[in-house]
């Protein structure tokens, strides 16, 4: 009796082991199996930092500046290199010709951008051309973007480029204080003129407050590991009444279609109340609306919603890209006092005082011109060159296997600052870019050794303008013209009209400036620091109100959205 009941209960025991035995392997198999095709990828993927199973190099990627980091391993890893966000493989470039292999020479797979599932689908539902994976839906984005913003429409907008830092001179010279402001104010007027056909008195109106307000939500939307769903898309699936969250992007990415779709609108009503055509400024809306009228089919695949996310992106990639390009151009010079005098000999000799520069001066100030790739290079607002590229199919690249969909990034801060490219390269020094010999120009004097080797690099970076800051191959940025005529215009009046010092202490003692104090984040700029702006001469002040007054006309002919808080 005592007997069965032992083997009953051994029985009993056996089967429940086994059956919990069972469902601890139903759970551990896809884990295991996860594992075991991350690690045999790992084996495959070029090398970098081990990454823990499933949490991958999390506790070892920098919070802050990781540029830098990424920088100090490409040393150990190579020019080509993966780190693990969770389960994402994603490679880093550092080596402008590996970023031309791949994002160049192989652009058809390489011009996609990963899966963004909280800020491209259920924020912007797809329509923000950043996030948009490469293909038709984008094309005709990037075409409709083309129409505004190649070499003939640029020069459209070089009047209003040339007004626009007219103005920004007198109001730095009202209120030097409020030189970060000032410059925020030039770039969104700018951008909205060409967008939109309106130009912007202040950073304080509404339309402004709304749109930098949804930029800094859709910029938190995109930051690694806070959102589950990146990492299990079908939670996007959830309904919103178990998602607030969800509920939440959603409600927010209303708000800001609404917000495009009523500028849109506005550029409509200006056509339709104007008494002829002609007399509303040319603008991207503009000539879209005229270009769906001619070819309705093209647009065909676009809804009033869609179409009109086309002239907002001008905004969220161009205005604050170009400003902080601009601070981090006041923070060289500030700290370069030599290159700031060597800029100021080209424009005392090339104008002189009874005129400011404009773009018919271009050529005959390469210094200038210099200046501003320098800028573009030792301080890359797209640190860590933008928004990423993914490829579209999987690809063999020296002997490493890069499967579909991998997040690709192209580490401006490595790049820009590689020695071999830029010798020397923390040293800011605008001759690496002159593109005319330099003893043919009165005033620069005889080089110095540190300067003809800085001009002399072991390898010749392989872009066209001799650096990569807006980008590479079919996604390379779209606003490149338009932000380099913004760089020269507004830093050739600038300069002419000001010499930009250190701050002294009450000992009379200059400022020491942290060359490195930078923001955080996708775009980087300096941190918010003081400096003397100081006129150069009374007789600038004269000429600078003469052309303000022409600049007054040009503008006027772009009213502006709001008559609030103008702060000029
Ligand atoms: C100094 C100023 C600027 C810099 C440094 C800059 C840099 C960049 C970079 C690095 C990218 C990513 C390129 C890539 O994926 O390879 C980009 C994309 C883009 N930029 Fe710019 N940009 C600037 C100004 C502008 C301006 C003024 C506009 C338009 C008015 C603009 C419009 C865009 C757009 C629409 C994209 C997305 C293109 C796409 O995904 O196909 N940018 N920019």
């Amino acid at each position: 009796m005592f007997d069965k009941i032992a083997v009953s209960s051994v029985k009993h025991f056996l089967t429940s082991c086994s059956i919990s035995f069972g469902f601890v392997l139903a759970l551990l198999f896809p884990l295991v199996a996860l594992l075991i095709h991350d690690f045999l990828l790992y084996l495959r993927l070029p090398p970098g930092p081990t990454p823990l199973p499933f949490l991958g190099n999390k506790f070892i990627i920098s919070p802050t500046s990781p540029w830098i980091q990424f920088e100090k391993w490409s040393h150990i890893y190579g020019p080509i290199f993966t780190i693990w966000i969770g389960r994402r493989p994603t490679i880093v470039i550092s080596d402008p010709n590996v970023a031309v292999d791949l994002l160049e020479k192989r652009s058809i797979k390489y011009s996609s951008r990963p899966r963004f599932v909280v800020m491209g689908e259920l924020y912007w539902d797809n329509a923000g051309i950043l996030v948009q994976p490469y293909g038709k839906e984008w094309q005709t984005r990037r075409r409709m973007l083309h129409q505004a913003l190649n070499p003939s429409a640029l020069r459209l907008y070089k009047p209003v480029q040339e007004a626009e830092a007219t103005r920004l001179c007198l109001s730095i010279l009202k209120d030097q204080r409020s030189y970060e402001g000032l410059i925020d104010r030039f770039t969104a007027s700018v951008v909205f003129c060409i967008a939109y056909g309106h130009r912007i008195d202040s950073m304080n109106s509404s339309i402004i407050r709304q749109r930098l307000e949804y930029m800094q939500y859709s910029a938190s939307l995109n930051i690694p590991g806070k959102f589950l769903v990146e990492s299990f898309p079908w939670l996007k699936y959830i309904p919103n009444f178990l998602a607030p969250w969800k509920a939440e992007i959603q409600r927010r990415g209303r708000g800001e279609a609404a917000m495009n779709l009523d500028l849109l609108r506005r550029v409509k009503d200006d056509i339709r109340t104007a008494s002829s055509p002609n007399t509303v400024p040319n603008s991207l809306t503009k000539l879209l609306l005229e270009a769906q009228k001619s070819d309705p089919t093209t647009f065909d695949i676009l809804s009033e919603r869609d179409f009109s996310f086309v002239p907002a992106s001008l905004f969220g990639a161009g205005s604050d890209t170009t400003a902080s390009t601009l601070c981090s151009a006041m923070l060289m010079l500030v700290t370069n006092p030599q290159t700031q005098a060597l800029a100021h000999a080209e424009l005392d000799h090339v104008i002189g005082t009874s005129r400011m520069p404009n773009f018919s001066d271009e050529p005959n100030l390469p210094y200038i011109k210099a200046l501003c790739n320098e800028v573009l290079r030792i301080r890359p607002v797209a640190v860590l060159g933008g928004t990423p590229h993914a490829n579209s199919v999987s690809d063999v690249y020296n002997g490493y296997h890069i499967p579909k969909g991998t997040t690709i990034l192209s580490n401006s801060w490595a790049i820009n600052l590689n020695s071999s490219y830029y010798p020397n390269p923390h040293n800011f020094n605008p001759l690496r870019f002159l593109k005319v010999d330099p003893s043919s120009l009165p005033y620069i004097p005889p080089l110095s050794e540190t300067d003809v080797a800085e001009m002399n690099p072991s390898q010749t970076h392989p872009a066209k303008d001799g650096h990569s800051s807006f980008g590479w191959g079919r996604r390379i940025c779209p606003g490149a013209g338009l932000a380099q005529n913004s760089l020269f215009i507004a830093l050739a009046r600038l300069l002419w009209a000001f010499e930009f010092m250190p701050t002294l202490d009450e000992k009379g003692v200059s400022t020491q400036y942290d060359t490195f104090a930078y923001t955080q984040g996708f775009n980087i700029r300096p941190q918010t620091f003081r400096c003397e702006i100081n006129l150069r001469d009374e007789k600038r002040q004269k000429t600078l109100m003469v052309e303000h007054e022409e600049a007054e006309k040009i503008l006027n002919a772009f009213s502006p959205f709001e008559e609030s808080g103008c702060e000029i």
